[in-house]
């Protein structure tokens, strides 16, 4: 039998005492007691690295946990968890925690996407694993699935909402009509946002997670520069009208696709418009949800609490419970290096579907001239719906034509947009926005 003074103990430093960093303490100290039984191990938290060691927290432990001192919180340190965010300093911190033989468990995607090779090749040097499940879509086991359960098959296809604030804020105001900064307020105050949420608004975050789930899913090193990025600061009122009169929704997607011809990957984050009853079009408030298309598998779906506190301390622990096993038994750390190198193509050698909204004279032969440009760069309309436009005088008589296309490649499309801008007959185009979905 094992007594309370057999069972092994594994030392762990928290770096970081923020929204994620509070409830991870939480969770390793209330519920102590079940991981040591789930594990045969004690999982002792040993300090906590914050800035201001006398703030008080939303989970509040004695104040000696708490130290501004990093070589005091991580000596003797087995696992290192940082959720501190940012590149400076969790970079250095955390090759000091593989230099000195700690395993690694972090949630911070804007380090991975730009510094993950030089992390993941420290850690297989090192033989220590570094584990990282909270950085893509909070709670949802994904990189998990996609590194282990999916190394069979081939990954064709990544396209999913992985930011909670965006998908929080475009649902708050499609459905309670609130303002962009009004839910944005929120999202900070739930705990979704980054520490500066232009990281979530401007479309980099969801653009991180797309490059940590590309070198996942297709085995090779990709970085946040190579994301095609648009967030949601531009997205008007009307679109949201154009959109829902045209039975769409509007979702941040990350995609991610590998392409044969030319060979390599398209990596972009873009506002989408979804239809109503596409399944990704029902996740709501700060949910994420992937799907991914394998060659063998077929289309999986992902889905869960994609932000918040106490879901991202969930994954975390989920890495600290396998590193804490895999330690127990003394097998060797997990390498993330990337095993060859894929081209990472420009979003113009993809295939997409556009609407467009022009506001053009209201005249005969004026539909002709617009679709005649679409017609020229061989970009083929599925539908197009003419609306009375509010801007429309006595004098220069204009309605709204909105255009639905068919897929065609992004280059094509984009001198479509140009031309038409420039047709006499369009006095402005109001509205452009990717298609995904049948
Ligand atoms: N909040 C969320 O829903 C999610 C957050 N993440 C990631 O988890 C990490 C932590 O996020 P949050 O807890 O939301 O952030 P937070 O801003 O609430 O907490 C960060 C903590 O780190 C401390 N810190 C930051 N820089 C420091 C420095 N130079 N020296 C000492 N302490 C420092 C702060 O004082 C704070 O206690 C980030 O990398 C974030 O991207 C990942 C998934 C979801
Ligand atoms: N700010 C991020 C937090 C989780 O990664 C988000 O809103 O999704
Ligand atoms: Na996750």
């Amino acid at each position: 039998m094992t007594t309370a003074s057999d069972t092994p103990a594994l030392n762990i430093a928290l770096l970081g005492g923020g929204t994620v960093g509070s409830q991870v303490a939480r969770i390793l100290t209330e519920d102590a007691d079940a991981l040591t039984q789930r594990i045969g191990a004690k999982l002792q938290l040993t300090g906590i690295f914050v800035r201001n060691p006398q703030a008080t927290r939303d989970y509040q432990l004695p104040a000696e946990y708490y130290s501004d001192d990093i070589d005091e919180v991580m000596a003797d340190a087995d696992i290192v968890i940082e959720l501190m965010g940012g590149v400076d300093p969790a970079r250095e911190l955390i090759l000091k925690a593989i230099g000195q033989g700690s395993n690694v468990v972090t949630g911070n995607k804007a380090l991975l996407a730009t510094h993950g090779n030089e992390l993941y090749e420290a850690a297989a040097q090192a033989g220590v694993q570094l584990s990282f499940e909270a950085a893509v879509a909070g709670a949802i086991p994904i990189l998990r699935p996609l590194r282990d359960s999916l190394s069979g098959d081939r990954v064709t296809r990544i396209m999913g909402i992985v930011n909670g604030t965006t998908n929080y804020i475009l649902d708050q105001m499609d459905t309670t009509g609130a303002s962009f900064n009004d839910a944005l307020a929120e999202a900070q105050r739930l705990g979704y946002a980054e520490a500066d949420p232009t990281a979530d608004v401007g479309g980099d975050d969801a653009a991180a997670k797309a490059a940590i789930l590309a070198h996942l899913a297709f085995h090779a090193p990709f970085t946040l520069d190579q994301v095609y990025t648009e967030g949601i600061t531009q997205i008007t009122d009307l679109d949201h009208k154009a959109a829902a009169s045209a039975g769409y929704i509007i979702k941040l997607l990350a995609i991610a696709e590998q392409l044969d011809d030319p060979a390599g990957v398209v990596l972009r984050v873009h506002p989408t418009l979804l239809p109503r009853q596409h399944p990704l079009a029902a996740v709501r408030g700060a949910y994420n949800a992937v799907f991914v298309e394998a060659e063998n598998a077929g289309e999986l779906m992902f889905y869960g609490p994609g932000a918040g506190g106490a879901p991202t301390a969930s994954a975390v622990m989920g890495d600290v419970m396998s590193i804490a096993k895999r330690k127990l038994r003394g097998g060797p750390g997990r390498t993330h290096t990337a095993r060859r190198e894929l081209d990472s193509l420009e979003i113009g050698e993809t295939t997409t579907r556009y609407m467009m909204v022009v506001r053009a004279a209201d005249a005969p032969g004026v539909l002709a001239k617009v679709a005649g440009t679409f017609a020229e760069h061989n970009v083929s309309i599925k539908s197009m719906n003419q609306t009375p436009d509010e801007a429309s005088t006595e004098e220069h008589k204009t309605a709204l034509l909105s255009f639905i296309t068919h897929r065609a490649k992004e280059s094509q499309l984009a001198k479509t947009l140009e031309a038409t801008k420039t047709l006499d007959v369009v006095d402005d185009v109001l509205s452009v926005m990717r298609v995904e979905g049948k």
